[in-house]
Order: C-alpha cells, then structure tokens, then sequence
C-alpha cells in the first residue's frame, strides 16, 4: 500500500472548518446511487430515501437475486421495522436495480458499500482486507461517469484506501472529475433502523468542503447538525476501524473476566454491573457471551494488526490481536466445559442447540459463534439439532459445510459424514431438545425465555443439562424443574 505524505487536515465540526479546500461547487443533492445492496447499502438508503423525499436514491448490485429479493416482499435481511422503512418509499424514490452503469451514469453522489472481507490468499491472507470489490467499483465508476462525482466510501477500509480510490478514479478517460469522501456506517445489526434514525454521529471525512457540504446536507434532513462530525480522510477511515477494536476489545475483556469468575466464584454479571456503574468505564458492552461474532469486528480488528504491522508497529499489532484471540479461547473453553460437564464425552450425544445467528434479532450468521461451537462440538461426535428462528436451514448447512472444509476445496469423507450423520435442522426449540442430554443456548433471541422448560425437561435425557452462553436464563428456576444449568462468568 503506498504511503503518500499525509495531505490537509481538519478535524474540527463543519460549521467552522476554513481549512477545507474549496473544489467543484456542487449542486444540492438530487441522485444518489449506492453500489452494495447487503447489510448496510440496503438499510441506509432505504433511511435517507425516507427522510429525503426530494432525493431519488437508486441501490444497486452485481447479484440479482439480492435485488429481486429487495424488490419482493421477503427483504433479504432481516431486520425489525425495516419493511415499514423500504416499503414506505420503495418505487417512489428508492429503487433497487442491476443497472450499476446506468445508476452511476444518473447519480450526482456514489456509495461504495460492497464488502470487504478478510483475504484469504496472497500477502496479507488471514489478516488485510480483500479490497478487490472496492477497486471494481472504483474502476466502473471510472469508465462510465461524466461530468463531476462525488464518491463516498460507506465500507469499512484500511486507513489510506481513499487515496487507491482517487487514483483509480483519476484515470477517467471521460475527463470525468471526483471528490472522495469517507463515510463509515456505525450501525448494529438486529438496531439498525433506530441507529439510523437516531445515531450517536455521523462522521464524514474528506478535503474538499463542497463536498462534504453536500453530504451534510443529506443527513441534516433528520440528524441535529451537532452529530455531523467531519474530520479529514485518514481519520475518518481510522476512526471505523478503531470503533469496532474498541468495541470487541471490550466484550473480550468482560470474557477474559468470565474464566476468573468461574475459577474463584464471583460473578461476572455483578462484576460487569460494578465496574459500569463508574461512569468513566459505562454499562454498555460488557455482556458475557459465548465470544462475539458478526461480519466485523474480526475482519477488522485483523485488518487493524495487520495495518500495525504494515507500518512497522509490531508491538500495537500484537496488542490488538489479542482481543481475536481471547474471543476465539472464549469458543474453545465453552466447548471444553460442556464435554467436560457431560462425564468427558459427547460422543453420539444430542445437543439442542437454540440460536444460530450471532446475535438476536438478525438473520445473519457471519462469524457467528455458533458455527465454531457446532463444529467443535461435531469434532467430539456429537449430535447436534440446531434451532434458529430467523436463519434459513441451508444458510445453517454452507456454515458448517465451510468451517468443515476449513480452507481446503473439498470436504474430507469424515467431515461429511459427520455433517449427514450428526446435523439436524429443525424448525422448533421442542425438537431440538427432545432426547438431548444437553441444551447449547448460542443466541440471546427473546423467545427461548418463554420456553416450556417443564416440557423441555420432561422430554430429555437426565440428568438434562443446559450451557448458557448468553446468561439469558439465569434468573430463572431451572433447578427446581430438575436442569443442571451453567451458564458464562459464574458457578452455582
Ligand atoms: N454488516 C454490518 O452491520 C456493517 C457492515 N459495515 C461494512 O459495510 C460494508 C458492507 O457490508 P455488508 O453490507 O454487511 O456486506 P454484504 O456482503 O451484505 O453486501 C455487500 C454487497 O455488495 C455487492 N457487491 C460486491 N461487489 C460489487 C460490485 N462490484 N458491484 C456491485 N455490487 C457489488 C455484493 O453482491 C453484496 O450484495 C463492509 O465493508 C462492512 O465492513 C459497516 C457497518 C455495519
Ligand atoms: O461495523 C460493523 O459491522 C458494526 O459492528 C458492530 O455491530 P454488530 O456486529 O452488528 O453487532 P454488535 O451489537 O456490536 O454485536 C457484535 C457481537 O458482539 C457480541 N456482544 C456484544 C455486546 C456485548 O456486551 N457482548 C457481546 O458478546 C454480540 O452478541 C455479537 O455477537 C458495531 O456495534 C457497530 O457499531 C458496527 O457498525
């Protein structure tokens, strides 16, 4: 990645920015188009096509059958009260279409919000993000636009990004001219619709003030002007990164915390109220869990240490890895404890697992935990049954089927037999546990508070065990039905 020297800065709030270069003026803001209709294109255009009528928003994709979905009745990802915010302005202003050409043609501002995965081959593998997707885009914008663009990067980069960006786009044949600005999204997963409603801020990095004018009006048609943040470009893109460390560092550090508590009998739920209530640590973000999972915070974090090693800082690499590594101890020592508890096997037993997506109230399995857990678990030849009310039974299947294959093409012959043999997929938390020696809670999803537990109990083998790895069922009479229950961070 090339170093070029460090280039103007601002760091203060737009109102009293003087510093920014002045550019291209730009016209209000009429057309966007957003290449990347996933997790974030989708849901963050659909908010800006509902709070600014008078912008015509377009979300396009490579992959059509991601549109089509956009287009149905089914959105492809699931989250609560997002169907009112899409088919509110859906077919007014917002579009979903395959036509990137024609949509980056039409826009005045282009979102860049593809993927940008961990690479898993080459230099960097296992650590520096795959930015192929974002050069692709780069490169089309290149050869179809005309006249002047502003492009925003929406994905989560390496600091720098934004000058491979700018480079690309600068060998526009058209003459075609760009401003790049950096736009991190900050939204969660199963909350994005209130994050984007409402979030803590929004921060925009870029040099040239017409531009990151022009984006600021776009959000001030529903965010207080005092959460617009601007910043210039580096720290925007390092800003994204550093947030998700932060965030996983601290879900790392309350799970380190859980192995002493079970060692010495404290409590990490008591420990994490006590330490938040000092409101220089705060209450957020210190729940024990099974280790956290999601598209993000790995592939960041990874690509964070590897960008410490690029410049030469092995010492803050190696800082930072530590919180993957405590995550992953954290997969492993679940696994270890429930073979442990069930008399050192679990071979040929069932395990009702109840959740597969890495967190409740999402669709999406990336990174989840349970994926590690099943098949650490499918390693020691258990039976797993797995339950989850939101993720599709084949999603459940390619999971595992990757982490199987553990990087190689194909599966081994015992790999498939173990997945044909000792995977079930039900649609119920009853068939899931019915002859199970033990329940795996892996996702914190509301429902299974309100389980039967007397008919759970009733149907399993005894004694019947349940690993809590959300602490979700803690505070609820389990003993007394007969369970021997664990949950994380504490021992009864
Ligand atoms: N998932 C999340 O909650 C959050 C994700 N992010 C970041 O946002 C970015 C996108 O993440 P997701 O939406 O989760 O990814 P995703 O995988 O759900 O969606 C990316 C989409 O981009 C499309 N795409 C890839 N290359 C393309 C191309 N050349 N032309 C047109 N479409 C193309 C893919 O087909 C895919 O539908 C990533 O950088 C991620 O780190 C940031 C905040 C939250
Ligand atoms: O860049 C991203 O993709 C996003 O990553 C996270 O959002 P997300 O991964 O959707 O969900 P989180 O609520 O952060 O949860 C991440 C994981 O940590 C786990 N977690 C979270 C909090 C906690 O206290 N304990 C805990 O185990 C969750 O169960 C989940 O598996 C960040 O919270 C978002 O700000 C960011 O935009």
């Amino acid at each position: 990645m090339p170093v070029p020297p460090v280039s103007k800065r601002h760091d203060k709030m737009i109102l009293t920015q003087p510093q920014l270069e002045q550019s291209t003026n730009v016209e209000p803001i009429r057309k966007i188009c957003c290449i990347g209709a996933g997790y974030v294109g989708g849901p963050t255009m659909a908010m800006i096509a509902k709070q600014c009528p008078d912008i015509e928003v377009k979300v396009v994709d490579i992959n059509a059958d991601r549109i089509a979905q956009w287009n149905s009745d089914e959105l492809p990802v699931y989250e609560p009260g997002l169907d009112e915010v899409v088919s509110e302005s859906r077919g007014r202003n917002l579009h979903f279409s395959t036509d990137v050409d024609q949509a980056i043609a039409d826009a005045q501002m282009i979102f860049i919000s593809v993927n940008t995965p961990t690479k898993h081959f080459g230099v960097g593998a296992g650590r520096a993000a795959n930015l192929e997707f974002i050069e692709k885009c780069a490169r089309k914008i290149a050869e179809v636009a005309q006249g002047h663009k502003i492009v925003v990067e929406k994905s989560t980069l390496p600091v720098r990004t934004a000058e491979a960006v700018k480079a690309i786009l600068a060998g526009a044949s058209s003459g075609a001219t760009f401003d790049v600005l950096s736009n991190p999204e900050f939204l969660a997963e199963g909350t994005a619709v209130e994050d984007l409603v409402a979030p803590d801020r929004v921060l925009i990095g870029g040099e040239s003030k017409a531009a990151v004018d022009a984006l600021v009006d776009v959000y001030a048609h529903w965010v207080p002007r005092e959460k617009l943040l601007t910043t210039n470009l580096w720290s925007s893109e390092l800003s994204k990164l550093t947030a998700n460390a932060f965030l996983a560092q601290r879900v790392s550090s309350i799970n380190s915390i859980s192995a002493l508590c079970e060692a010495t009998e404290a409590d990490v739920d008591e420990v994490a109220m006590a330490i938040g209530m000092d409101s220089r640590i705060g209450p957020k973000f210190l729940k024990s869990s099974v280790g956290f999972g999601g598209s993000c915070f790995q592939k960041d974090i990874l690509n964070l240490v590897y960008l410490c090693e690029y410049f030469g800082l092995p010492e803050v690499a190696e800082y930072w890895e530590q919180v993957v590594k405590m995550n992953d101890y954290q997969k492993t020592r679940f696994v270890r404890r429930i073979v442990r508890t069930l008399f050192n096997t679990v071979s040929d037993k069932k395990i009702g697992i109840w959740g597969f997506a890495f967190k409740k109230d999402t669709n999406d399995t990336r990174e989840s935990a349970a994926i590690y857990i099943c098949r650490d678990l499918l390693h020691e030849r258990a039976k797993i049954s797995i339950y989850d009310p939101r993720v599709d039974a084949e999603q459940i299947r390619r999971d595992l089927a990757d982490v199987m294959r553990n990087g190689d093409s194909e599966l081994s012959a015992a790999s498939e037999k173990l997945l044909n043999e000792n995977v079930e997929i039900v649609t119920d938390i009853h068939e899931a546990s019915k002859d199970a020696h033990g329940i795996a809670v892996l996702t914190e999803w509301d429902e299974f508070k309100d389980a039967d537990f007397e008919r759970i109990h009733n149907e399993m083998k005894k004694p019947a065990f349940i690993f809590d790895g959300r602490n979700i069922l803690k505070n609820l009479p389990l003993a007394d039905i007969g369970f021997i229950y664990q949950g994380i961070g504490f021992s009864r």
